[in-house]
């Protein structure tokens, strides 16, 4: 793959065209559909899920897993990303944009002050009530 980015520079534009590129050089735009492409990202959000299950609950940077096990992660993570890239691509949707969109409507939705004010510290996400 000739345009691979340096890793800390990745755009979800550059890892769009990438998989446009990686489907295109074998020939698999054909199965790269809507319905097959969340049929795969689901299944990736298994293989994902399949790390951490049995685990209990793991401390925030894993940092008693083993090496091999955060590169098996890291794998897992990208799967389920690259497909929700190729996915949104072959949907017609902007993933930034709708994601920056979609940060702004949560800033909204949940309003810092609410959230900033101690006495309201027992305050849950689904509870602004
Ligand atoms: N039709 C396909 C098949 C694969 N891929 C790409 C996207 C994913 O990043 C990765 C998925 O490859 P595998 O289906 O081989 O899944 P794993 O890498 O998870 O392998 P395994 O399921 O054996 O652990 O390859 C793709 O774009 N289109």
């Amino acid at each position: 793959m000739a345009g691979v980015p340096p890793e800390a520079h990745v755009s979800l534009d550059q890892l769009k065209q990438i998989m446009d590129e990686f489907a295109k050089e074998r020939d698999w735009e054909q199965f790269h559909s809507p319905r097959n492409l969340l049929l795969a990202l689901v299944g990736e959000v298994g293989e994902l899920s399949e790390i951490f299950q049995w685990k209990g609950e793991v401390p925030k940077g894993l940092l008693d897993w083993k090496e091999e096990e955060k590169v098996h992660l890291g794998e897992e993570l990208s799967d389920v990303l690259l497909y929700l890239v190729r996915l949104s691509d072959m949907c017609g949707v902007d993933l930034g944009k709708a994601a920056l969109r979609k940060v702004q409507l949560n800033a909204v939705k949940y309003p810092k002050k609410v959230y900033e004010d101690p006495s309201s510290s027992t305050v849950s996400p689904n509870n602004t009530n």
